[in-house]
């Protein structure tokens, strides 16, 4: 397995990754766009920070990528949808930088209200210049904190810590929350009109773009002082640069920006403007830990499918694995099933019962049977990533419900395919040993493995189809390895999964299928 660093990466996340006697690592010093785009064809995996951006464009030559590894957290430099389309898992280190970018946002908030970074630059050209600099105490001042996550939280405490009044927006934030944590949830124009700092800690999204832009800025205080350590996009620069130049805006602290690094943005010009070069993230300590978790995560992944921390599939702890493993199996084994015996598919609706399905989480179990079902019929590389995408792009309609029935299993899964106004149904269980069994096909009720080259026959029931089927495969030299019947309560129809040693050809199904006894006749590889 080959992997691509594409920005720096602290020496413990590389060590870990060079230990794998299975991984190569390709770590060229700060490599251009260009070079990447070479070396990206022949790699497994890339890690990238904020610096690379990942685009459909460079994705679209990358047949090998598994999996994108952020170490960091925003993912704002990733086409995370081109990258789902592709089947290529994208994962992040969510709080791994957290305490870096709230200290680092502190320390700007200090910084901008002391003058610090315009102090020493005086003094280092020779001035003693006390009055100039009249600063602001953070003690009684109102901060308004925009996105209470990780990052947010952690500012939010170290301000009260300073004994700021802290005000909080984040609309999925119960008020009830932002109150334990000591803050007072207001809507955006109060947070806006009543805060004398205001910082930053949403992701960029279509929704926060341009957050803090002229209209929003009319509705702050004069002489509030911004900081933003989250990401440029948040701010409409040339709006925050007329607002500062008006006197609308005491100060500014920026760790990021629109375009990085923002050469010949005007803001560079302000006086009353601090920076740093993306730096929230810039403690030894978060470089160590966003680098070995990311380090882990994507050795985790390829080599034992264990799903950690991505944004475009549900995560799931390596217990939660283990116990989900062998019902994805049985999952992905009924949409396999399901995608060779139905044709073009319409709607699937999924069943989850049992106390074991109970407490697991169900996403990766439905996203195993959409893989299920498309892999028999599309060309491309269809995985658990792109399955869900695949299925909406085929306008295959996919309900799941989970349901308190056991019927004596620990855990079942039932798929029901409607295809021409036909449906057909499949159960399947997990026995004990993580055995996967098909115990209910349509109405029948059986007990059949889920592997192989397996023929569905349905027949009428009458004495001597059996004997015929066997005597009839006999004569193409299939070997017969199991035979699971079943009938109907009505006792007039039976269906026979029989499995084979060989694939049968076309001529033996024709053959079987010319009895007049025989209903249907099916050969599905699983
Ligand atoms: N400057 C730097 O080096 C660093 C910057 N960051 C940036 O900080 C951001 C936040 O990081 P974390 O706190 O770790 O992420 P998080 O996911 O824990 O928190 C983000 C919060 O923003 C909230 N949010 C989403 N949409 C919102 C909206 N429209 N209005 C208000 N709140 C909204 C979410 O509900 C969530 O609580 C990251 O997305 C990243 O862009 C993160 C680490 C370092
Ligand atoms: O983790 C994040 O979101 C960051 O912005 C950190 O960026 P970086 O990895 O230092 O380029």
């Amino acid at each position: 397995m080959r992997i691509l660093i594409c920005d720096g990466l602290h020496p413990q996340g590389l060590d870990i990754l060079r230990a794998d006697p299975d991984v190569e690592v390709l770590a060229p010093d700060q490599p251009s766009a260009e070079l990447i785009r070479e070396i990206l064809p022949e790699c497994d995996a890339m890690v990238v920070r904020s610096r690379t951006k990942v685009t459909a464009d460079l994705l679209e030559n990358a047949p090998r990528l598994k999996v994108i590894g952020r170490a960091g957290t925003g993912v704002d430099n990733i086409q995370v949808q081109a990258a789902s389309a592709r089947g290529i898992l994208v994962m992040n280190t969510p709080g791994a930088n957290a305490m870096a970018a709230a200290e680092h946002t502190m320390a700007l908030m200090l910084a901008l209200a002391r003058h610090v970074p315009q102090a020493t630059q005086s003094m280092r050209e020779g001035r003693w210049d006390k009055k100039r600099f009249m600063g602001t105490e953070l003690y009684q001042q109102t901060l308004g904190i925009v996105g209470l996550g990780k990052i947010g939280t952690i500012v939010a405490d170290r301000a009260l810590g300073f004994k700021m009044n802290v005000l909080a927006h984040d609309p999925h934030i119960t008020p009830e929350t932002a109150a334990i944590l000591g803050t007072e949830w207001v809507e955006l124009d109060k947070l806006w009109s009543r805060a004398d700092f205001i910082t930053l800690h949403t992701p960029l999204t279509a929704e926060t773009r341009n957050l803090i832009n002229r209209d929003t800025l009319s509705k702050m205080k004069k002489g509030v002082r911004i900081i933003n350590c989250a990401r440029g996009g948040l701010i409409d620069e040339e709006a925050l640069y007329e607002a500062i130049v008006s006197g609308h805006v005491a100060g500014a602290a920026l760790d990021v920006f629109a375009k990085e690094p923002p050469e010949g943005s005007p803001l560079l010009r302000l006086p009353n403007v601090i920076f740093t070069p993306h730096l929230g993230a810039s403690s030894t300590q978060a470089q160590e830990n966003v680098s070995r978790a990311i380090a882990m995560q994507i050795l985790d992944y390829l080599k034992r499918g264990i799903i950690r921390n991505a944004v475009n599939f549900p995560s799931m702890s390596a217990r939660e694995y283990d116990r989900l493993r062998p019902y994805m199996r049985l999952a992905e084994q009924l949409g396999h099933l399901h995608g060779q015996l139905s044709t073009p598919i319409e709607r699937v609706d999924i069943e989850y019962s049992g106390p074991e399905l109970q407490e697991l989480p169900l996403d990766p179990l439905t996203q195993s049977i959409a893989k299920g079902l498309l892999d028999p019929i599309l060309a491309e590389k269809v995985n658990l990533v792109n399955a869900p995408l695949l299925l909406q792009e085929r306008k295959i309609q996919l309900t799941a419900t989970r349901t308190t029935a056991t019927q004596g299993y620990t855990g079942l899964i039932r798929v029901t395919v409607e295809s021409k106004g036909q449906k057909k149904s499949a159960t399947g269980a997990v026995f004990p040993g993580n055995e996967i069994r098909l115990i209910r096909f349509n109405t029948y009720r059986l007990e059949a493995e889920l592997e192989g080259i397996n023929l569905i026959v349905q027949n009428k029931d009458t004495p001597g189809v059996i004997g015929f089927i066997g005597t009839t495969l006999g004569t193409f030299h299939i070997n017969i390895a199991n035979m699971h019947l079943s009938r109907t309560p009505e006792k007039d129809k039976a269906v026979a999964i029989i499995r084979l040693d060989t694939e049968a050809p076309e001529e033996a199904l024709n053959a079987l299928r010319a009895n007049p006894m025989i209903l249907s006749v099916e050969q599905v590889r699983l």
